[in-house]
């Protein structure tokens, strides 16, 4: 064996054929020799990429020895499969010359992996959901991902979840020493928890208000990890090109880092929530306020729900606000993706953070520097809407795989503001439609799209007027309302830490609680987006409904950061 200080080589045997095993810089490779001592086909894996190197022949799935000789050792390995979005677990046995030479190998190798992978996690809390999506998130745990964790040395603390809102409070309350990660089993809701939970306690580390729009954020060192077990998984994907428990648990493990664009979402000046993916009014309000009522129908309860939505054919008056963003640097037709290791992206980062002192990793929250991230004309737009969405980044699922804006950037620190005025049904399925093929769906005269770096939305005065007063005159009737009983119980209520306490937050629920009391009363067994106020439509904020209809918007680039690194194009091994 020959080692100098950057390559270490010897002959190894993969089954009866001799191979050269290097070792050199950032990549362990081994290259076939064939009996004349010619060099064949040479596989390549990246340091960074190796999940664990084992003494002896090993199995995967059992992780036992099969067979214990001196001379052998496994490797394990990420291992591109089909366009190499999904990633498995690679292993090649390779057996050696002598033990010493074993025992090099062993040795060199995980002395490469830790200086070439020093922000790999070695502990994690991880949050399962039992009940999201198809309902398997600890099966999905238990068979898929924590072997690899084992494999990979990391050791987990897992909270199964007995209630909504659990894991964010427990990681706003507890002590967190130690855990390099947070990690949801579920879908966007369990994504929400765990993003509500690490925004907010990294605000109060650093003092700073969330309630203020207009505050610099302090960004989050803590990373998330999902693992796909929802219903839409929408974040996973947007992130990873693909759901698959598997590949998301190995980007955890080789401990990717993708930092992840924020929307903060204000009621006067009151934290609402925050949204990575949609914040939508109109149609996507009305379809999760539907679908909230056919929880039982599982993951199809949206597309049940969209159907008898689309039919119900509403539109709604809205006036929207909005601060453009530097259309010198990107636009939502631009017709490019946000790829791994994006330009744009990572152009953003000395923008978003000026200030940035590497010595001592801290952002300074001067607040004048965020006023020069709000700063710039705002344009107003009024009209009727189907809907208006605001995405921080493509918001691509498996039921759209572009997303509602395909050249939308993870991480920019900006969002797609897109507007649908109203327009017959025929034009609203073919913009929907479009959203299942490559079509551009911005390409309609009814559609408008803006990057923006801030929103605000208001009913316009006049004509939503006199339905709001009837739709206030009805709520005060209301006295025992479904709201209020849950207000006795503050936890059922989402954001109890950031939200709960603003008496205006609460009287936002109670005016809704009022709406849904009265339909019930009056018998609207169904459809009942088809019996409310014509002019008001409800918010939905990755997949929670907003208690407030007038809200404003305003975008934290990278925010967070998510153990994953964008989509890769095609890099077959
Ligand atoms: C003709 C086929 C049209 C198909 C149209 C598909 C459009 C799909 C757009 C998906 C956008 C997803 C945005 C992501 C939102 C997540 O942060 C959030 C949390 O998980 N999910 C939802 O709110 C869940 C919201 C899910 C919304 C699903 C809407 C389904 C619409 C179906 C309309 C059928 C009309 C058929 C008329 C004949
Ligand atoms: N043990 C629990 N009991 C009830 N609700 C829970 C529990 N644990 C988490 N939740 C809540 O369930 C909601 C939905 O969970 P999750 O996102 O995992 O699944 P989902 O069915 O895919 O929903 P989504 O439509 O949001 O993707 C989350 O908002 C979360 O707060
Ligand atoms: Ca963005």
């Amino acid at each position: 064996m020959e080692i100098d200080s950057v390559r270490v080589e010897s002959s190894v045997w993969i089954g009866n054929k001799r191979y050269k095993a290097l070792l050199s810089g950032w990549y362990f490779s081994w290259t076939e020799i064939d009996k004349r001592n010619r060099e064949r086909k040479t596989i390549s894996v990246p340091v960074s990429e190796v999940i664990g190197v084992k003494e002896g022949r090993v199995e995967i799935q059992t992780q036992k020895k099969v067979e214990d000789t001196d001379l052998d050792f496994t490797l394990f390995y990420v291992k591109r499969n089909g366009h190499g979005l999904s990633w498995s677990l690679g292993r090649t046995q390779f057996c050696c010359p002598s033990r010493g030479v074993r025992d090099q190998w062993t040795t060199q190798l995980r002395t490469a992996l830790k200086t070439h992978s020093p922000s790999r996690p070695h502990r994690l809390l991880v949050f399962i959901n039992p009940f999201g999506g198809k309902k398997r998130g600890k099966q999905i745990f238990h068979s898929l991902v924590a072997p690899l964790f084992e494999l990979a040395g990391i050791s987990s603390h897992v909270v199964v979840t007995e209630r909504a809102n659990q894991a964010r409070d427990y990681i706003l309350k507890k002590d967190l020493t130690g855990f390099n990660g947070v990690i949801c089993v579920g879908g966007d809701g369990m994504f929400s928890e765990l993003l509500h939970g690490v925004i907010g306690r990294t605000q109060q580390e650093a003092g700073v208000s969330e309630h203020d729009p207009t505050v610099m954020l302090q960004p989050c060192d803590l990373h998330i990890g999902v693992i796909p077990a929802g219903s839409t998984d929408c974040v996973c994907f947007a992130t990873m090109g693909i759901n698959d428990p598997v590949t998301s648990t190995l980007h955890i493990i080789i401990g990717d880092s993708q930092p992840l664009d924020v929307c903060s979402v204000h009621y006067q000046n009151t934290l609402v929530r925050y949204s990575v993916s949609m914040v939508g009014y109109g149609f996507y309000g009305d379809v999760l306020a539907e679908s909230e009522r056919h929880r039982w129908m599982g993951p199809l309860r949206y597309d049940y729900s969209g159907f008898m939505v689309y039919l119900c054919n509403r539109s709604y008056p809205g006036l929207v606000q909005y601060l453009p963003a530097d259309s010198h640097i990107s636009s939502p037709r631009d017709k490019t993706r946000c790829l791994s290791g994006c330009r744009v992206c990572s152009e953003s980062k000395e923008r978003l953070f000026p200030h940035f002192d590497s010595s001592s990793s801290l952002y300074s929250t001067n607040v004048s520097q965020c006023n020069s991230e709000l700063e710039g004309e705002w344009v107003t737009i009024e009209g009727r809407f189907k809907c208006v969405s605001l995405t921080c980044m493509s918001s691509s699922c498996p039921r759209s795989p572009e997303g509602l804006s395909p050249s939308a950037h993870l991480a920019d620190g900006t969002a797609d503001l897109i507007m649908v005025r109203e327009t017959n049904p025929l034009g609203f399925l073919t913009f929907l439609h479009r959203h299942t093929t490559k079509q551009d769906q911005f390409d309609l005269p009814f559609v408008e799209v803006h990057r923006v770096k801030a929103v605000r939305f208001s009913l316009p005065p006049g004509e939503a007027e006199e339905e709001e007063e009837e739709y206030e005159k009805q709520a005060d009737r209301e006295i025992q309302t479904s709201a209020e009983r849950e207000l006795e119980d503050p936890e059922k209520l989402f954001c109890g830490n950031i939200a709960g306490q603003s008496q205006q937050h609460l009287a936002g629920w109670k005016e809704r609680g009022s709406e849904t009391s009265r339909l019930k009363r009056q018998g609207f067994a169904c459809v009942p987006c088809c019996t409310k106020p014509r002019s008001v439509s409800v918010w939905n904020c990755d997949g929670e409904i907003l208690p407030h209809t007038e809200i404003s918007c305003r975008v934290h680039g990278q925010l967070v950061r998510l153990f994953a690194r964008g989509i890769e194009t095609s890099t077959m091994q």
